[in-house]
């Protein structure tokens, strides 16, 4: 019997999953209808993927499988020919001649299907590494080329892609290991056709039919139950997903050190052991309902078959020795429909598993969709005006909340724009719009008049030199951390140099050099500090706007530097921002204060924007806040210094920076 698929342990449950896919309320002609053709669908995908191993390959995967499926029946015909000779051969005093070919063709044929067997893996093998690349490249272009980058913010989409990538991490059967067992399946059938056609030719065509018929029921029954219990293990994907994610967290690197440090190993097991105890006991249950509960059926089912087929040999063989061959024959042959009632550890499993995993990568290539491209894509324009936000609404799919309710802004062209706005406002948010990852539910963004939506996105992209709060760090060496900034343009190690010099990364450069690679779990790899991680994912960006970026959005970067880092930074600003388009997201007003436009976001809206001395004057949310992140480091201030934030404050204090780099 089958059993589940190694790495699909244990999730927790909130309502058992369906039992088929078919709608309820049908009529259960209907719905074995509908199953049919659900499976049938999937056979033929399937089927469809055997191209991508390759006709050479292809055809020698077919040919190893007939020759393994026809050996056999070769050596039932050789032995029951020696077999048959037998009583003459000793009533003729010993002549044992006559058993002599008989005996080495059954040498040959058994000893040619051993040195095969290992062939039937090899090719299998090479099958399915054949088939997962094309599903991998497949798989890869869907999630980071095709999808909208949002696609893969949908839990629906996430569930099936984590099928699909389990599959491809060998946690369960692939795609590739439902070809190569399919193809394996022809030394199966040939064999069974091949001692049919013994049967029908030696005994008669009925004998033949019953057996052959006993053989298709038990198998299809067996499939039969394989294929639902695997449906309602599909249905628990997303537990799937969470318990893998309980399964790994103790343990990978970046989690792992603060479950060691608060103890809570035991809790995680805990909570892992309950929810795969209570996880499995559903399959276990689904597997005794399905599985085994039917294998008495086809147990009876089988007993008959054989039971007739016996009844059959017993009245139709003839005595004598053509007698003695007729048996000795049929009986081999009518095994064999007999061990279509087990499951092919060949096959079934890597058939019934891997046509999930590659209906899970189609089902997730369809709930993704494609980024809409223009047919015919305005160009980017360089910018002259600035980026606009025209009555933009938003909000995450699902969220009851809206993040933005006609948002009318503008991000003016060669100028730098700072955001600021209470933790969930939506600044990150703003980013994602301007980058696409996510798009407006109404209303648009224009660069210089132009809709996004009218450009190819990743022309629009490329414009873009964006650090995300939760940037990557990639355990890549140093200059490849900087030059995935531009990946498009050949490597240019003085440009890199330069970036990271901008960047306020030389101490980066020069303690590690540019091959390190940054991490530690590599030999002679170093791990960075978070500050010098946000430094050289700021120098990745400053490679993009080297490399033609026009707009430079920095969210929280210098959320991890320390005090002298983020004076310098500041220092610099001006300088690194100068004629690029930039957007920075920050709460350190030390940061903020510098750029020449200052926008207030609250409540789905700009509430106030200016620049810093117009917003101090106005005494309104910027100058609150300010104020507020001031008097945490100076709660008295000196009466007789310079009153930074006072409302009339016609002109910037230039010493302000060195007391607020120690803001925050
Ligand atoms: N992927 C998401 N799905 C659903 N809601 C989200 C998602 N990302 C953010 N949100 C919600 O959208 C709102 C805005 O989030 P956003 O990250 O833009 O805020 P923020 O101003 O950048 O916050 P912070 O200052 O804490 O970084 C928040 O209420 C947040 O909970």
């Amino acid at each position: 019997m089958t059993s589940a698929p190694r790495g699909t342990s244990a999730p927790r449950r909130a309502s058992a999953p369906r039992r088929a896919s078919t709608p309820r309320g049908t009529s259960a002609p209907r719905r074995a209808i509908a199953l049919l053709r659900a499976r049938t669908a999937r056979w033929l995908a399937i089927v469809r993927l055997l191209p991508a191993a390759g006709r050479p390959l292809l055809a020698a995967a077919l040919a190893v499988n007939l020759a393994l499926g026809l050996l056999p029946v070769a050596f039932m015909i050789a032995t029951a020919v020696a077999v048959s000779r037998l009583p003459r051969a000793a009533a003729d005093g010993g002549h044992w001649d006559a058993l002599l070919t008989p005996l080495v063709t059954a040498l040959a044929v058994f000893l040619l299907s051993q040195v095969l067997r290992p062939f039937q893996t090899a090719v299998a093998e090479t099958v399915t590494r054949a088939v997962d690349g094309h599903c991998a490249h497949r798989m890869l272009t869907a999630t980071t080329v095709d999808a909208p980058p949002a696609a893969l913010d949908r839990p629906e989409a996430l569930d099936r892609l984590a099928d699909a990538r389990s599959a491809f991490d060998r946690a369960m059967p692939s795609p590739g290991d439902a070809v190569a067992g399919l193809v394996n399946l022809v030394a199966r059938y040939s064999q069974l056709l091949a001692c049919l056609v013994v049967l029908a030719v030696v005994l008669n065509p009925w004998t033949a039919v019953l057996a052959g018929a006993t053989a298709l029921v038990i198998r299809s029954v067996n499939r039969g139950s394989l294929a639902a219990y695997v449906e309602y293990w599909k249905g628990l994907a997303g537990e799937r997903r969470k318990s893998a994610y309980l399964r790994t967290a103790a343990v990978d690197a970046s989690g792992g050190k603060e479950v060691r440090l608060l103890g809570a190993l035991p809790w995680f097991r805990a909570r892992y052991r309950a929810e795969a105890v209570e996880y499995l006991a559903q399959l276990w249950k689904e597997r005794r309902r399905l599985l085994l509960l039917p294998f008495a059926g086809l147990a009876l089912v089988a007993l008959v078959g054989a039971a007739g087929n016996l009844l059959v040999l017993a009245t139709a063989v003839p005595p004598g020795s053509d007698g003695a061959l007729a048996l000795a024959l049929t009986v081999q042959c009518l095994l064999v429909p007999l061990r279509f009632g087990v499951y092919f550890p060949e096959s079934d499993v890597q058939t019934q598993y891997g046509m999930l995993a590659h209906q899970a990568l189609t089902d997730f290539v369809e709930q993704a969709g494609r980024e809409p491209v223009p047919d015919r894509p305005r160009p980017v324009p360089e910018l002259s005006e600035g980026i606009a936000f025209r009555g933009v609404d938003f909000g995450y799919p699902g969220a009851d909340r809206q993040v933005y309710r006609g948002l009318d802004l503008v991000l003016p062209a060669n100028r730098s724009t700072a955001v600021i706005g209470l933790n969930g406002a939506g600044k990150t948010t703003l980013v994602k719009l301007l980058a696409r990852v996510h798009e407006p539910v109404a209303g648009r963004i224009e660069a210089d008049g132009v809709p996004l939506t009218a450009m190819d996105p990743t022309a629009w992209r490329r414009r873009l030199a964006v650090v995300f709060q939760d940037f990557n760090r990639y355990d890549l060496t140093l200059a490849q951390n900087v030059a995935l900034g531009a990946p498009h343009r050949p490597p240019d190690r003085d440009a890199v140099t330069a970036a990271l010099a901008r960047a306020g990364a030389q101490e980066v450069l020069d303690a590690v050099g540019p091959d390190t690679v940054l991490s530690a779990a590599y030999q002679g790899g170093r791990d960075l500090s978070g500050g010098q991680w946000q430094r050289v994912a700021l120098a990745r960006a400053l490679y993009a706007v080297d490399s033609g970026a026009e707009v430079l959005v920095l969210d929280e970067p210098t959320a991890q530097l320390d005090v002298r880092a983020e004076v310098a930074f500041y220092e610099r600003f001006l300088e690194l921002t100068r004629g690029t388009t930039s957007v920075i997201i920050s709460h350190r007003f030390s940061t903020v204060r510098r750029a020449d436009h200052i926008v207030v976001v609250e409540d789905g809206a700009v509430v106030e924007h200016g620049d810093h001395d117009s917003l101090m004057r106005e005494g309104g949310r910027y100058a609150t806040l300010f104020r507020l992140q001031a008097d945490r480091f100076d709660p008295a201030p000196d009466e007789s210094a310079p009153d930074e934030s006072a409302p009339d404050e016609s002109a910037p204090d230039e010493s302000a920076p060195d007391r607020e780099g120690a803001l925050r």
